[in-house]
């Protein structure tokens, strides 16, 4: 950044204000492809976090509260249509704070943060809710019915791999119920989230109703909002450690928490598979993102037939990425998220040499042109040979890479994928449809691809079981989880 520039500022969003921090400190936001400032994030302190808690209480006991559900879900329609309208502010938002090239994040980060709001407003007016008469003694009847209220002032913690997508998913469900939201979005990507309520103001959002504050995990903002007693439930999505210390805080007034977090998940590719489909598939489930996604495959077993020829031709993807300026629409594959992620990714890129792998390709830095020299960059990596004991096979790593593992036998690959404490996504390659049916029946996850990978259909479960996370979101299911369900019983 030219020293004579003054850096850009990103303020929190508290009560339909871009304010300052109280605290009068801030933390650098750093481009990860070029290692430069994007701005100075203001670092909200204690008394911020209470006047976003606050803001979002005024605000559910009053416009908010009173508006009927039309009115509401009109709104979040008109929300979607200005992110939409503003597309390009929010790519070069998300492009600056993650690196990540323009292809993905104008094909789906941005549709998504737009989507995420329409699809949840019309699951909103459209659900309807349960209905049963009772009969009495009297012969009358009773007529029971279902309504759903808002759970309250939501906690919203989000992670930085795909910063505006995961937030809408759920700040779109939790204001469609009628809830307010206090977002805390991760310290690495504090932008979109900011810029977002920009979008609020311009529809007429009424102020409150969604408030943003910036800043760090534990001893910081993360943990105060999640221990805030003014927060009703607290929706996260991020590493399972951090979960647990979310949980953690819930428990004080037993607030519910829904948590999306981390994986290890399998890929598996018979040898009937359709091979091209499979190699590409894997292949986008592997590095798509720089990895950096929780339903990603960093461990892939193939029919040993198709073996060799699998990795072969996996290498030659892997070797096709092309690197450099995110905006440029060349680029296929951008840097990881931050120096210190970067560090973790090459420490495992260590661990596996020592462990004993063939390293088919990648282990490195990939070539990136000289504004580029400073960004956190790794090549797509390949392995193959290492125990099935390795860390490299049992621990999410999140960057672009991938260990591949021969096998025989379909229990064979089932154990295989079953044999982790993640329970998120598996992707399955085959031709035999009664196999596919068998098989995504067996895997011990919450989403089971067949034929595809990340092929998202908004209205459907999505969660994941084991340290995958905690309840389902998606469709109605996210209702489940953003409302209360009253049952209202009325003698006759
Ligand atoms: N979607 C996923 O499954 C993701 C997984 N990860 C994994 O987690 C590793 C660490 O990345 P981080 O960004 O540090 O993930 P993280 O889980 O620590 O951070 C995600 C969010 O939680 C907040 N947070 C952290 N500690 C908290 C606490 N005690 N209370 C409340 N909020 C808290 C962070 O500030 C951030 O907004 C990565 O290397 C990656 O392996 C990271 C991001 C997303
Ligand atoms: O909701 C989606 O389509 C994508 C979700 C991806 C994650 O939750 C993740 O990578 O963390």
């Amino acid at each position: 950044m030219n020293a004579h520039h003054e850096a850009k500022e990103t303020l929190l969003f508290i009560n339909g204000k871009h304010v300052p921090a109280t605290s009068g400190k801030s933390f650098d936001n750093v481009n990860p492809a070029t290692g430069r400032l994007v701005s100075k994030v203001h670092e909200a302190s204690r008394q911020d976090v209470d006047a976003a808690v606050r803001a979002a209480r005024e605000a559910l006991d009053g416009p908010w509260g009173r508006m009927s559900v039309e009115q509401r879900t009109t709104m979040l329609h008109a929300v979607a249509n200005e992110i939409s309208r503003r597309f390009d502010d929010f790519l070069q938002a998300e492009i600056a704070d993650t690196g990540k090239p323009r292809s993905i994040a104008s094909h789906i980060d941005i549709p998504r943060g737009a989507a995420n709001f329409k699809v949840f407003a019309d699951v909103v007016k459209n659900v309807p809710t349960e209905t049963f008469m009772l009969d009495t003694p009297d012969g009358k009847g009773a007529l029971n019915y279902g309504v759903r209220v808002p759970k309250g002032v939501v906690g919203v913690i989000s992670p930085w791999n795909l910063p505006l997508l995961l937030m809408t998913w759920k700040v779109g469900p939790a204001l469609a119920c009628g809830n307010t939201v206090v977002v805390k979005p991760s310290e690495e990507t504090p932008s979109t989230a900011t810029l977002l309520g920009e979008v609020m103001n311009a529809v007429g959002v009424p102020p409150g109703v969604y408030n943003v504050i910036h800043g760090f995990g534990p001893d910081s903002v993360g943990q105060w909002l999640t221990e805030h007693p003014g927060v009703n439930a607290i929706t996260f999505t991020g590493e399972t450690r951090t979960g647990e210390a979310i949980m953690r805080a819930a428990a004080h007034g037993v607030r519910p928490v829904s948590f999306e977090l981390g994986g290890k998940n399998a890929g598996i590719v018979f040898a009937d598979a359709d091979f091209e489909a499979a190699v590409e598939g894997i292949a986008r489930a592997a590095f798509a993102n720089t990895g950096q996604v929780c339903l990603g495959t960093e461990r892939v077993y193939v029919e040993r037939p198709i073996f060799d020829r699998f990795v072969a031709a996996l290498k030659d993807k892997a070797e096709s990425y092309k690197f450099g300026n995110p905006l440029d629409g060349e680029t296929t594959m951008g840097p990881l998220v931050s120096r210190t992620h970067m560090e973790k990714v090459r420490s495992y890129f260590a661990q596996a040499k020592e462990q004993g792998a063939t390293i088919v390709t990648g282990g490195g830095t990939p070539e990136v042109p000289r504004e580029y020299a400073e960004g956190f960059w790794v090549q797509p990596t390949i392995w193959t040979g290492l125990p099935e004991s390795s860390s490299v096979i049992r621990e999410e790593i999140f960057g672009p890479c991938v260990h591949l593992c021969p096998f025989d036998r379909e229990e064979e690959a089932v154990a295989l994928a079953n044999d982790t404490e993640y329970g998120l996504a598996t992707t399955i390659w085959t031709t035999d449809l009664a196999r596919a049916h068998r098989v995504a029946a067996r895997i011990n996850v919450g989403i089971a691809w067949v034929n595809s990978w990340f092929l998202r259909d908004l209205r459907t479960s999505f969660g994941g079981q084991g340290k995958s996370g905690i309840g389902r979101e998606g469709g109605v299911h996210s209702l489940e989880f953003y409302t209360e369900l009253r049952n209202v019983c009325v003698k006759l």
